[in-house]
């Protein structure tokens, strides 16, 4: 045992981890005493933080542990609302179909609308449909063309999956749930958190105003650098959304292929010159 400072100091404390517990902190019980106790409290431990945080930690694991496998894909998003009927199903339909083609895993929300038929059109071309479905009060469950599904209930940890296991984002038309996305991914790339991706936005009707005010208002208020607005793509034809962030993800891919080898490169001069 050592003291706070490194003393070794027999007997002088209690340690559980980086904690150093004395006197009166010192607990009765052991951790397997506990952990054995007849339990006592009920179960409303069940909806506290620390047990939540075991919930989120076995979401991330399993989330990875699924997705770890599923190759180059794209994460495209878009309103939960639009029925089959809708303009925008069929837009949808078409980009999943276009990714899967291109050799792209797709992934969405799991749920109707946009997320629906782009996983309809991924599963129709043969390629691998993906869906993060989310717990909500009103459950939809997940939508039939979904071949590889997990189930988050917290969104934040669902948001990461779209971003850590696609290589670029294609966004149709929708609402609260589809700017989040957007916002994110946008987010990130700005912040440089993330290498940059391509984010394609389809629908210029649609979409136009909301680019308007950020290019004006946004952006004269200083609330965006002049650059950032390059990071999004606008077209109307989803067959060119797909080229886009195919295109476009092949040069970051070429790019960083390039900067691999160049390293290399530099460590075995650094190595023939003695500086290593
Ligand atoms: C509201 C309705 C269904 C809700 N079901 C959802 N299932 C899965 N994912 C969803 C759902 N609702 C929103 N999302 C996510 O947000 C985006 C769409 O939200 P928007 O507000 O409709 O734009 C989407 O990309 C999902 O990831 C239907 O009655």
């Amino acid at each position: 045992m050592t003291s706070d400072e490194g003393v070794p100091t027999p007997g002088s404390g209690h340690r559980r981890g980086p904690v150093l517990l004395r006197r009166g902190q010192i607990p009765t019980m052991t951790a397997d005493e506990r952990l054995l106790a007849a339990p006592r409290q009920g179960a409303s431990w069940l909806h506290e933080d620390p047990w939540r945080v075991l919930r989120i930690q076995s979401e991330l694991v399993e989330g990875f542990g699924a997705l770890a496998e599923i190759g180059p894909a794209m994460s495209v998003f878009g309103s939960a609302r639009v029925g089959p009927d809708h303009p925008e199903y069929a837009l949808a339909e078409r980009v999943g179909r276009g990714l899967a083609n291109a050799g792209y895993a797709v992934i969405t929300g799991g749920g109707p609308g946009v997320m629906e038929a782009a996983n309809k059109g991924a599963n129709q071309a043969g390629g691998v449909s993906v869906g993060l479905g989310i717990e909500l009060p009103f459950e939809q469950g997940m939508n039939q063309w979904v071949d590889l599904g997990v189930n988050f209930r917290y969104f934040f940890a669902r948001k990461l999956m779209f971003v850590k296991y696609a290589q670029g984002f294609i966004v149709l038309p929708g609402g609260f749930g589809t700017l989040d996305e957007l916002s994110e991914a946008l987010t990130l790339v700005q912040t440089h958190k993330v290498t940059e991706f391509p984010i394609v936005l389809v629908g210029s009707s649609y979409w136009q105003g909301l680019l308007d005010w950020l290019g004006g208002p946004v952006r004269a208020h200083g609330m965006i650098g002049h650059l950032d607005l390059d990071l999004i793509r606008l077209v109307d034809d989803p067959d060119e959304a797909v080229a886009l962030v195919v295109e476009r993800d092949a040069q970051l891919r070429a790019a960083e292929d390039a900067a691999v080898v160049e390293a290399a490169a530099a460590q075995r001069a650094a190595g023939a010159s003695g500086d290593v």
